[in-house]
Formats: structure tokens, C-alpha cells, sequence
């Protein structure tokens, strides 16, 4: 095989290395990893062996039995945020896809809140591994948002930023499809949260799209990867930070992705996304803002925003743009 045909694969970047801190010189050299594939791909591949694979293992066993329950009691998990509760079986989505999410991740409140949703009489097990889990994912998640917010020179910013996110934590499960069956786990889309960590079982199926509209399929290289990728919120906070201070190629690219469906075996995933936080105004702070630096988008609430994307306009919007920020909050 030539070059010309080996498969396009996600920039690797290692976030195993043992001092992996602010300062060293290692961080500074991952820095300019991430943000090179962010404003190339948008995505990149994470190894990430703070999470044991032991870990790994134990949670998608839970998950397996979670999704093994009957399905009234799967639609217990509900919430009155689009796709934060049970999705499936409805004839609007995909027939292979079913969701369960966590709202509030990473937090006792939260993951207390869904265990006792689906086990009234708890379950002590699903909740505390599901809490360290994802709380070792968003330890990913808030390195990789430092390195963004002090390469684009506003690490002062972070804290502020970290104060206004919650993480929802999605737990997917997709079923071979049926003879003449569709095999579209999820349809193409941008993921609307700042940033989302994926980690699978070792069925593939995420796919995504680079800048000239090629499709990546991503193939782990190892059992500690995640997929780490932008959504429309981080292109939002860039796009300000880069209008503000005239940063060359500061851009980031927001891939649409999608879940392609082959092979014999059930697919289960996870994602952990961050994402601004019920009632918090998403705005380009005023520092930024002058004459010659006009506000970027209009200030909105995230959440009113999901709700907008779900409604007969957004639907609409979101046919003609895969970027619907601009339609929403374009000045
Ligand atoms: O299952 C996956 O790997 C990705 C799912 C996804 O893109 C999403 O839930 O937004
Ligand atoms: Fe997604």
C-alpha cells in the first residue's frame, strides 16, 4: 500500500507523561500539540493512563448491565435539557441508538441524582465508579482547556472559565443493525458543548470530518485513548479571544462527526462534555470589546439555546448551517 491510500488518522498526544504540569517544559511542548491539532482537526487522540484500564473495564460492565434493564425504567432518566436524558426507541432517532446521560457530572449531587432515578433503592457501585470515572475525565478535559486559554495568552481567564462549566456525561449504546436495517448510529453533527472526551469499547464507528471533507474513522491506538474535540461553544470563546487580540490562525476547527454503524458486535461509548452551565450568560468578556472590536456574537444562555436547536426554527437553522451559533446569536 502507498501512502496515498493509508487511512487518515487523529493527531496522538500523549498526556500520560509523568510530569505533566505548568511550568515543566513538557506542558509547554503539549501545548503547542493541542492547539495545533485543535485549529487543524479540532479533535485530536488523548492517551490517557490516569484512568486505569482496570477502570475502563469495570465501568462499561456497569454500563452493559444498565442498558440491560427494562426500558421503562431507562426513561426514568430524564431532564428538560435536549439529549440530557434517555434517547431511543422514539421514532425520530436512530433505531440503534440508545443514550443514557448524567447531568452535573463529576459531582456527588449529580451522579446521586441518576443512580437513585433508575435504583430507587441506590446503587452504590454504578455511583461511586461512575463519579471517580468521571471525575478522572475532566481532569483531562480542564489540562487541555488550561493549555487553550494559555496558548491563545488568557490563562487568567481559566479559572473563571472552569467556575462557569458543568459536564454532562453521556453513556451510549449501539446495536448491530438488522439486515437492510439503517446503519447511522448518530447522524453528522458538531457537538454544542466547549469540549467533549470520548473513550469507547473496541468497537469502532466515531467518524470525523477534516477541514477539506474527509472522513477519519477513529481506530484507538491504544486502550487508554480518548477522542478530545471541540464544540461550538470553545469556537465561540476562540473566535472572541482571537477577534480581541489579532491572533494569526488563532481559529479552531469544530469537525462534524458522526457514529457509523458495521461489523457483529454492540458498540458502547462514553462521552464527558463540558459545557456552560444553566443560566450562565455566554459572553465575550468586556475586556475584549472596543471600536475597533465589536462584540463577536450576542450574549445567550446556553441551555436556552439547546432548547431553541430543538425546536421546528432550530431544526430548520440547522439544516442550513452546521454552524448554528451564527443563526442564533450572530450580531
Ligand atoms: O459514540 C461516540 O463515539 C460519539 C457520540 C457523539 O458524537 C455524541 O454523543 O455527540
Ligand atoms: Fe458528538
Amino acid at each position: 500500500m502507498g501512502p496515498l491510500s493509508s487511512p487518515l488518522r487523529l493527531p496522538v498526544i500523549d498526556f500520560s507523561k509523568e510530569n505533566l504540569r505548568p511550568g515543566t517544559s513538557s506542558w509547554a511542548s503539549t501545548c503547542k500539540e493541542v492547539i495545533q491539532a485543535l485549529e487543524e482537526y479540532g479533535c485530536f487522540e488523548a492517551v490517557y493512563d490516569k484512568v486505569p484500564l482496570e477502570l475502563h473495564k469495570t465501568f462499561f460492565n456497569l454500563l452493559e448491565e444498565l442498558y440491560d434493564l427494562p426500558l421503562e425504567i431507562k426513561r426514568k432518566n430524564v431532564s428538560d435539557i435536549p439529549y440530557h436524558g434517555y434517547v431511543g426507541n422514539q421514532p425520530f432517532t436512530p433505531s440503534v441508538y440508545q443514550g443514557m446521560g448524567i447531568n452535573n457530572a463529576a459531582t456527588l449531587e449529580g451522579t446521586q441524582d441518576f443512580t437513585n432515578a433508575i435504583w430507587p433503592n441506590g446503587n452504590d457501585d454504578f455511583c461511586k465508579t461512575a463519579l471517580h470515572y468521571s471525575k478522572l475525565i475532566a481532569e483531562l478535559e480542564q489540562m487541555v482547556m488550561k493549555m487553550v486559554f494559555e496558548s491563545y495568552g488568557v490563562v487568567q481567564s481559566h479559572e473563571d472559565h472552569q467556575e462557569s462549566i458543568t459536564y454532562l456525561f453521556r453513556m451510549m449504546k449501539y446495536r448491530v443493525p438488522e439486515k437492510d436495517e439503517d446503519d447511522v448510529g448518530v447522524p453528522i453533527h458538531t457537538d454544542k458543548c466547549f469540549i467533549a472526551a470520548l473513550h469507547q469499547n473496541e468497537v469502532s464507528g466515531l467518524e470525523l470530518r477534516t477541514k477539506d471533507g474527509q472522513w477519519i474513522v477513529f481506530e484507538p491506538s491504544s486502550p487508554s485513548s480518548f477522542v478530545v474535540n471541540a464544540g461550538d461553544a470553545l469556537m465561540l470563546h476562540a473566535d472572541a479571544i482571537d477577534f480581541s487580540q489579532a491572533w494569526a490562525n488563532g481559529r479552531l476547527h469544530i469537525p462534524c462527526h458522526r457514529v457509523m454503524m458495521s461489523g457483529k458486535e454492540t458498540r458502547y461509548s462514553i462521552g464527558l462534555f463540558a459545557s456552560p452551565k444553566a443560566g450562565y450568560l455566554v459572553k465575550t468578556p468586556e475586556k475584549y470589546v472596543d471600536e475597533e472590536h465589536p462584540l463577536p456574537y450576542k450574549p445567550f444562555d446556553y441551555v436556552e439555546f439547546l432548547k431553541f436547536r430543538q425546536s421546528q426554527a432550530g431544526y430548520e437553522t440547522a439544516l442550513k448551517s452546521y454552524h448554528p451559533f451564527n443563526a442564533y446569536c450572530g450580531v
